[in-house]
């Protein structure tokens, strides 16, 4: 599963080589002149105060400010290229994990809450690329300047350069016993993120439904229990990161005083020049800066390895070649499908033959398995055992890319996004002129409040179409599906909140409405069953025609 991430991470590294070589060579002039700066300041002590050389100090002044200055300019460019090239990398991570998102089959998806697949997608992914993009240059950066000043520290004292050389070590050491618990107490930590954020997503879309049956205090009172949820992992995972890092800090300490004390001594005893124990000094809290990078990189492993397993859980574990359906006829068939959604067994051995442009009505108790037939038609779920062939392309078997071309559900719930008009009409579609679309409202009857929208076609519909009714939203789905006229239609209650009147007219002239369409109709209005070519029963997970 892991291997899933790397193969789209690798390449996406790989390719981006050119990026990481810039910005290593920036790197590389950045340590190499930060490196230099005490190496300056210990020469203006030592040979220019010292020996009172007044023109040496104001050389070397001089040079340390214009060093300081390169520096900082490199820096910035650096840090916006980097910023740049470190989004490039998270957005095509993104896309390429979300892209693999539309493989999964419905039933997989809904395991998850949506909340926890937003966290998933955006902090998990964050941290990923965050790590692998970050931790490796830091790391690079790191190695380079220890390499660097340690050359430097051995040119003024071997002695002192293999006592900071073995706290190194020691720090590691000591915080290795924690990874473990930084671990667990990391997937707390994610976990309570996305409970909360569950919580927040849930409540606030409903907060009127709350409201209205009087359910303030039990929002208020769960809101409650979230928070202090949440507090006490962050206290938990607070206190670890807090011993985590100030280890290596104690240890930190610990060296620096007994290298003051022992730099100090050979300094009196004259093995040491005063200038160079300042740059010593200076060279020992630089080597502190990476030893802590490290550190935190190594601190951010259980996290990362927490994100890895989040992001892979939500990756398809196979991936099969997608395939065009050939458009030879559409007649839609169904031989011998059994399905289930875990252990309850929803259909046992149906047959059904469907010719093209016929018209059909799909009847049935509550739960009896309507909308999942069409949901294994239209291959948003996988059947347990059986066949469904569009024209003499067996679904089940392939992966069609464009499927949405020739067999479209409208869903039981409108769906509307937040976005303009038109958007929510073409989705993808973007080749239809203005007219086709408004005649499109006609149709749907939703011309005179088309006509009432300052903006026309870009008026907005506000998150998930708030500012409109429910009859209203189904009658822009229908609409939507009309101008994408697919060859099968499948319309789950689709007039379940049309007034009467309207109702009526829609179902007699589906005919016309979809005249070059197979239409499926799942419906509760048995009076209107007359209009169909064939009704169509289930009924004790078998399927019969009346
Ligand atoms: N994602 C799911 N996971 C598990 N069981 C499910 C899932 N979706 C539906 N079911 C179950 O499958 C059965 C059939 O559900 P389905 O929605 O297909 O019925 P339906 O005939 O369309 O009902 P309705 O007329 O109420 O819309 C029900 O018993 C339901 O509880």
């Amino acid at each position: 599963m892991k291997n899933q991430i790397t193969q789209i991470l690798y390449p996406l590294l790989k390719k981006n080589k050119r990026g990481f070589f810039t910005i290593f060579i920036f790197s590389i002039i950045v340590s190499l002149g930060g490196a230099f700066q005490p190496y300056i300041i210990q020469n203006i002590i030592d040979n220019a105060l010292i020996k009172q050389n007044l023109y040496l100090l104001y050389i070397l002044v001089g040079l340390s400010f214009f060093l300081a200055l390169i520096l900082i300019s490199i820096r910035s460019v650096n840090e916006i290229f980097y910023t740049n090239f470190s989004m490039n990398i998270l957005f095509t991570f993104r896309q390429k994990v979300f892209k693999k998102l539309f493989l999964h089959k419905k039933s997989f998806l809904n395991t998850f809450h949506s909340a926890d697949l937003m966290t998933r997608v955006q902090g998990d992914i964050n941290e990923l690329q965050r790590f692998f993009t970050d931790s490796f240059l830091a790391l690079f950066s790191t190695f380079l300047s220890l390499i660097i000043i340690s050359c430097i520290i051995y040119s003024y004292n071997i002695k002192l350069m293999l006592l900071i050389l073995v706290f190194l070590p020691i720090e590691f050491m000591c915080v290795k016993p924690l990874y473990k618990y930084m671990h667990n107490s990391t997937k707390d930590m994610r976990e309570k993120t996305s409970d909360t954020t569950k919580f927040f997503v849930q409540s606030l879309q409903n907060l009127t439904f709350f409201k209205t049956l009087g359910a303030q205090n039990f929002i208020l009172n769960s809101l409650d229990d979230v928070q202090e949820e949440y507090k006490k992992t962050v206290i938990k995972n607070k206190k670890l990161n807090i011993v985590f890092t100030q280890i290596p800090a104690l240890i930190s300490l610990l060296g620096k005083t007994i290298i003051l004390a022992y730099g100090g001594y050979l300094t009196i005893k004259g093995e040491l020049k005063i200038g160079e124990l300042v740059a010593f000094l200076t060279y020992f809290g630089m080597l502190l800066s990476p030893v802590h990078t490290v550190l935190g990189i190594l601190n951010n492993i259980p996290k990362v390895k927490v994100s890895l397993k989040r992001v892979s859980e939500i990756l398809p574990k196979k991936e099969e070649n997608a395939t065009s359906l050939d458009g030879q006829n559409y007649d839609l068939k169904v031989k011998k499908l059994s399905f289930s959604y875990n252990k309850n067994r929803i259909f046992e051995d149906i047959n059904l033959d469907i010719k093209e442009n016929q018209k059909i009505a799909l009847i049935g108790k509550n739960g009896k398995g309507k909308s999942t037939l069409t949901d294994l038609l239209c291959s948003i779920e996988n059947p347990t055992s059986g066949e469904i062939f569009i024209g003499s392309t067996n679904i089940v078997e392939k992966n069609i890319k464009n499927i949405a071309d020739y067999i479209v559900k409208m869903e039981q719930i409108p769906v509307m996004f937040d976005g303009t008009l038109k958007e929510n009409l073409l989705l993808s579609n973007k080749n239809i002129e203005d007219e086709k679309i408004i005649n499109v409202l006609k149709l749907v009857k939703m011309y005179d409040w088309y006509k009432s929208l300052e903006n026309g076609l870009d008026s907005r519909l506000i998150e998930a179409g708030r500012n409109l009714s429910v009859g209203q939203k189904q009658r822009l789905s229908l609409a939507r599906i009309l101008l994408l006229k697919p060859k099968i239609v499948i319309l789950d209650e689709f007039t379940s909140s049309i007034d009467k009147e309207d109702t009526k007219w829609f179902f007699e002239n589906i005919d016309k409405l979809f005249s070059d369409m197979t239409v499926i109709v799942i419906t509760h209005q048995l009076d209107m069953l007359d209009i169909f070519d064939f009704v169509y029963t289930i009924e004790d997970k078998k399927i019969k025609r009346s």
